[in-house]
């Protein structure tokens, strides 16, 4: 299938999209949109856009946008989404608490960076001991978030602890699941290829990082 990722030079909400296509070994198209042509107008896809924003999944004619629907919609049609309702049930949950994260991350990052980052590090513990404990419930964390097989939860969780190790290398420190979890994953042979890539490493996390 022809797959296009349209989105800005970030990894951002496209970069959990971006580990599941390359741990799948899935090629894929960046349509690459420059910031300022985005809010200028010069680049006329804002007002097409579903919901005026990034970012935008193609396949073939099929047009998507919502990032979690997208990882929804790459799971289902890849096989990453459980093995029965119940398990998808849970990976929906997880998936949801990632998001929660996600949010809780990008208001940090975006509009408290110099006066709340001391702040956020405090009480991300409250928020980290979740996903530790989820992990804690399955195979004892050997495993995946949810069931026997990797889902695409797992690429969205792998995608917010990397973000918060960029933030701080120590913040998985005091959770051996979690620290665990993303050494098993990173060294997955595709992850690994993609996450030394040089798209991966141009892309900084978010506009407000610098590369
Ligand atoms: N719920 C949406 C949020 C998308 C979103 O906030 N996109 C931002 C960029 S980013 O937050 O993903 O980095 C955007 O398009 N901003 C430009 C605009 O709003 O015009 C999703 O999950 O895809």
């Amino acid at each position: 299938p022809g797959y296009v990722l349209t989105y800005f030079p970030v990894r951002g909400r496209a970069e959990p999209i971006r580990l599941l296509l390359a741990d799948q070994g899935i090629s894929w198209k960046e349509d690459e949109v420059q910031i300022p042509d985005w809010f200028s107008g010069k680049d006329a896809r804002k007002k097409e856009a579903v919901f005026g924003q990034l970012p935008q999944f193609q396949d073939g004619d099929y047009v998507l946008y919502q990032s979690n629907s997208i990882l929804r919609y790459l799971g289902n049609k890849h096989g990453l989404t459980g093995a029965n309702d119940e398990e998808r049930g849970h990976i929906d949950m997880v998936n949801d608490g990632v998001e929660d994260l996600r949010q809780k991350y990008g208001r940090l990052i975006f509009f408290e960076y110099e006066t709340g980052k001391d702040k956020y590090l405090k009480e991300l513990p409250s928020q980290l001991d979740f996903f530790e404990r989820i992990l804690s419930k399955n195979a004892n964390g050997s495993k995946f978030v949810v069931g026997q097989k990797i889902s695409f939860a797992d690429y969205n969780l792998l995608d917010i602890l990397q973000c918060h190790l960029d933030l701080c290398s120590k913040s998985l420190s005091a959770y051996p699941l979690l620290t665990a979890y993303v050494e098993r994953l990173v060294a997955r042979p595709k992850i690994s290829e993609y996450l030394k890539s040089d798209a991966r490493n141009k892309r900084p996390i978010t506009p407000k990082h610098k590369k």
